[in-house]
């Protein structure tokens, strides 16, 4: 499996996006609109802050679910035994955020919610007729003034030699929301499940990289698959920090995803697997 990276210019950059969502569950764009210098100076900043004490001032509130999630709280994938190696911190505008650091964060939030809800409407208008009709509501609405879309700020630490036998970065797991967008983080890793294989999700620094949650598989019945992912541990030659940021679009809590589930339902029952409620 090969992912091309499809230029967000391009005059048929929609249907190159929808089709590549639709054959992979993943997509990866080039020359979008949101500014690398701000995803840079979001790395440096929080590169700094998770080596600080000053981030236990924030732990996260389980209700509202904002907040710095430390490693020894951080999530246990679905289906697997250990911890992740990773420590993050969940933004919303409503939320907690260290002042000094939230004018950048917003910023970003702001930038890549507006792309997410393009991209959005591009999946809107190129899925299958018959498929894009039987949305409960069309899916840009679905997220319209919604506040539960995530921006998530990731530490993976350099790694100590000391972590529990099998621990990973990120445990395979898949996203729960509609749509994750996720510029290349500052170091490699990222990995999907192609059949039995996994194959590096490679995106040049500057690109952003795209998946489907299991909302929208759910709402597209499978047309849109909700493909396995996870980060794996740098060898020794690069064991470095590595920071990403992936924001999480969420739609409305009372939407109706599918005869089963509203995206309430659905993130209560994923988070309590998840072990963080
Ligand atoms: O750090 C990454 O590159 C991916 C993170 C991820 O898959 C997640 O947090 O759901
Ligand atoms: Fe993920």
């Amino acid at each position: 499996m090969e992912l091309v990276a499809v230029d967000y210019q391009a005059p048929d950059a929609a249907e190159q996006f929808v089709r590549s969502l639709h054959n992979t569950g993943f997509a990866v764009i080039k020359n979008h609109p949101i500014s690398q210098e701000l995803v840079e100076t979001i790395y440096q900043q929080w590169g700094r802050f998770f080596l600080t004490d000053q981030k236990s001032n924030f732990r996260f509130d389980p209700k509202t679910q904002d907040g710095f999630f430390p490693a020894d709280v951080s999530e246990t994938a679905k289906g697997n035994d250990k911890k992740d190696l990773k420590e993050y911190f969940h933004f919303y505008p409503w939320g907690q955020c260290p002042d000094s650091l939230r004018v950048e964060l917003a910023s970003y939030y702001a930038q890549a919610g507006a792309l997410a809800s393009e991209l959005l409407t591009w999946v809107q208008r190129f899925g299958p007729k018959e498929l894009t009709n039987g949305y409960s509501e069309p899916l840009p609405s679905m997220v319209y003034g919604s506040d539960k879309t995530l921006l998530r700020v990731l530490h993976y630490p350099v790694l100590q030699g000391d972590e529990p036998k099998g621990a990973m970065r990120a445990a395979a797991h898949e996203d729960i929301n509609l749509l994750t967008i996720l510029p290349a983080a500052n170091a490699k890793g990222l990995q999907l499940k192609d059949g039995q294989d996994w194959v590096e999700v490679a995106a040049d620094f500057g690109h952003l990289v795209v998946n489907v949650g299991d909302m929208l598989q759910e709402a597209s019945n499978g047309y849109f698959p909700s493909t396995t992912h996870r980060v794996v541990n740098p060898d020794s030659s690069d064991n470095s920090a590595r920071i990403s940021l992936p924001l999480f679009l969420h739609p409305r809590p009372e939407v109706v995803l599918s005869e089963r589930y509203t995206a309430e339902g659905y993130l209560t029952e994923r988070l309590k697997e998840l072990g963080v409620l």
